[in-house]
């Protein structure tokens, strides 16, 4: 069993080191916002610190939960995510820097709490029938969010497809990637490991700033980096400078595939 500090404290230095992991196309670091002229660096150092108490009790809930059906898990945490995007909004000036990394982190930490030796198949058990209940009657609803609106425009399920199938770009691929790279330095780690989130995920902030054609464009990318050795040799560092200008040229957002990352971060530091 690991104590909900101990995890809370793994899923902060996930937050933030993802936003350190630099040069990422299409995100912050600590060089370049280009496209998140609302943010800074800075930004997700004030959101993380904020949501560090929020993250323990994810994990406490996962602990304490003595339920039968584990969809009961997942409703009692959504509470605490509405409170957690509160203060997130709080500290950064309304800015959205973690919206998805809480739900996703959320529902880790509360997976790890209740069965650490079982988290992805504990995940499905939680979010059991989240896409059907999330997105049915949406036409009666006043206001769309982007996920919400890009299932309608696209029938992309964004992060609810993915947590609903226990999150398989990352149990299936960014883990074990990450976890084979043990002995490089962390920087280029955790950058050839986006690289394989970005080529296998269905991002729904690029189809929202872009398209289905942009989503397509940066998977490509992703994948071409990687076939020609990651982000550290010649070869990979001109292409993901081509995919960094394509992402500025074109106002993208890799705000999900960077949320992925954080939860892979996550999982390798535990
Ligand atoms: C289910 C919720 C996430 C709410 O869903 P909603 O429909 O409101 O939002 P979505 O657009 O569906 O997704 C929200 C964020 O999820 C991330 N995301 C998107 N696709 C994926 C994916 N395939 N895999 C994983 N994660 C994904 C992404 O979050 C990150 O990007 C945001 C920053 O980027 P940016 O482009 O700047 O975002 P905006 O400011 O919105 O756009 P601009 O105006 O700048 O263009 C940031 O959020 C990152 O985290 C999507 O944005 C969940 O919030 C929910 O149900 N909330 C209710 C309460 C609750 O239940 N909470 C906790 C449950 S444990
Ligand atoms: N580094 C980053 N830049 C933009 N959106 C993000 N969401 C999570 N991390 C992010």
């Amino acid at each position: 069993m690991k104590s909900s500090k101990y995890l809370a404290d793994a899923a902060m230095k996930a937050l933030l080191y993802e936003v350190n992991v630099h040069p990422k196309p299409g995100l912050v670091d600590p060089v370049d916002n280009s496209t998140h002229l609302d943010m800074n660096v800075f930004t997700f150092i004030n959101s993380a610190v904020a949501l560090h108490p929020y993250l323990e009790e994810f994990a406490q809930a996962g602990i304490d939960f003595d339920g039968n059906d584990l969809r009961d898990l997942f409703k009692s945490i959504r509470p605490i995510g509405v409170r957690a995007e509160k203060e997130m909004f709080k500290a950064t000036g309304n800015i959205n820097t973690h919206k998805g990394a809480i739900f996703s982190l959320g529902i880790m930490l509360a997976a790890c709490g209740y069965d650490y030796k079982n988290i992805q198949s504990t995940i499905k058990e939680m979010l059991r029938g989240l896409v059907e209940n999330d997105f049915k009657a949406l036409d009666s609803k006043k206001s769309l969010s982007n996920g919400e609106r890009m299932f309608l425009k696209y029938g992309v399920t964004g992060i609810r497809g993915e947590a609903e199938k226990g999150y398989p770009t990352v149990f299936n691929n960014s883990l074990p990637y990450l976890e084979s790279q043990a002995d490089n330095d962390l920087n280029s780690m955790f950058l050839n490991t986006l690289m394989v989130i970005v080529s296998k995920s269905y991002d729904s902030n690029v189809v929202k700033r872009g398209d289905l054609d942009s989503l397509k464009e940066i998977q490509k990318y992703a994948q071409d980096i990687l076939d020609a050795g990651g982000c550290g040799n010649l070869e990979g560092k001109k292409i993901l400078d081509d995919m960094n200008k394509y992402c500025n040229k074109n106002n993208l957002s890799l705000g999900g595939s960077a949320d992925l990352l954080i939860v892979t971060i996550f999982l390798f530091l535990i």
